[in-house]
């Protein structure tokens, strides 16, 4: 009864606070309520972004659109978001075989409702590519998965952070963005995977500024093993700047003899730790995926 009631309270408190953004009132206002009165709230169901609780600021998704995207990446954009499969009116679904896959810098945090797993991640912890906010500076990006051709497209823009040989991209800037697009498209078909092997030819350089096109393909599955391959063109494909192939093992690592020990403690902790959080109720992983691939 009395969590409940510091529930609402805190949740009253949020939302007040929040539209007269009176922050140093709301922290210390916030701060006298326990976070754990919200778990029950925030475990009885899977947050979508659509409807995030007032819990701080809605996490950005990093694939729309914003100011620094150069004509030719607003205009690849709605290419393929014309390609998506839309909900029309009357509720049916405008066939196209693409979706839009959102982006956000911590996406786990975001899954879990926004604070449950903040404990067991890294609070600083942020996804490489999408780890600062100046507009433009570094990856500016945006995947479309085709679920039924078993390929994505990546649009990408390279900001001036990510300079090498003056003018052009630097090769492991290129490299990361092959390894996310690849590792998306191998994670959205197997799960969650690593990358255990990546090829890369570099062709032509990426003048600084410019836009491409990251065209990922599905090759082969081999038990734990999704073979993937791209090529990196200009943005109307008459240019080939780089191509590679990756291998994407899913499942965990199996631990060595001498980590095994510490790593079941941990893994059980851990799972102490999710079962009181998500109460049974959601799979941390599945949140993961939902999130991250919800087309
Ligand atoms: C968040 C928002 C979303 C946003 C999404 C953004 C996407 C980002 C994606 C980024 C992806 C990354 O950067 S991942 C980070 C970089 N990668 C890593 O750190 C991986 C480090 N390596 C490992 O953890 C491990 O070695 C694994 C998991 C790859 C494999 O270990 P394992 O599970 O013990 O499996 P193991 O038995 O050794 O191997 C399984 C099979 O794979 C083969 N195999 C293993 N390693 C290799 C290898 N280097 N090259 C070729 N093949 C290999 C083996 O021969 C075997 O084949 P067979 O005998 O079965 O035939």
């Amino acid at each position: 009864m009395l969590r409940h009631g510091l529930q609402v309270t805190r949740v009253f408190c949020q939302t007040v606070l929040h539209t007269v953004s009176a922050r140093p009132l709301r922290s210390a206002i916030l701060r006298l309520i326990p976070r754990t009165a919200l778990l029950p709230w925030l475990s009885s169901r899977a947050v979508s972004v659509s409807e995030w609780p007032l819990l701080s600021s809605p996490p950005r998704d990093y694939s729309l659109p914003n100011p620094s995207w150069s004509t030719e990446m607003r205009r690849l954009y709605e290419y393929y978001d014309s390609l998506c499969e839309k909900e029309m009116e009357g509720g049916e679904k405008k066939p196209g075989g693409w979706g839009r896959l959102p982006s956000y810098n911590r996406t786990l945090k975001y899954a879990a409702g926004g604070k449950c797993l903040s404990k067991l991640l890294k609070e600083k912890a942020r996804l490489f590519t999408r780890n600062t906010e100046e507009q433009g500076a570094a990856f500016e990006y945006v995947v479309f998965m085709n679920k039924s051709e078993k390929r994505c497209v990546c649009i990408f823009q390279a900001g001036h952070l990510l300079e090498g040989p003056p003018g052009n991209v630097h090769g492991g800037a290129i490299a990361t963005i092959i390894d996310t697009s690849l590792g998306t498209l191998a994670g959205y078909l197997s799960g969650i995977v690593m990358t255990a092997n990546l090829n890369i030819n570099y062709c032509s350089p990426i003048p600084l500024g410019s836009v491409v096109l990251i065209d990922s393909v599905l090759d082969k599955v081999e038990g734990r093993k999704t073979f993937v391959s791209c090529q990196v063109t200009s943005s109307d494909g008459s240019k080939l700047h780089t191509e590679a192939t990756g291998n994407a093992v899913a499942g965990l690592p199996i631990p060595r003899q001498s980590q095994h020990a510490t790593l079941k403690k941990k893994m059980s902790n851990t799972h102490r730790h999710l079962k009181h959080t998500f109460h049974g109720r959601l799979n941390p992983s599945f949140a993961y995926f939902k999130v991250c691939f919800p087309c």
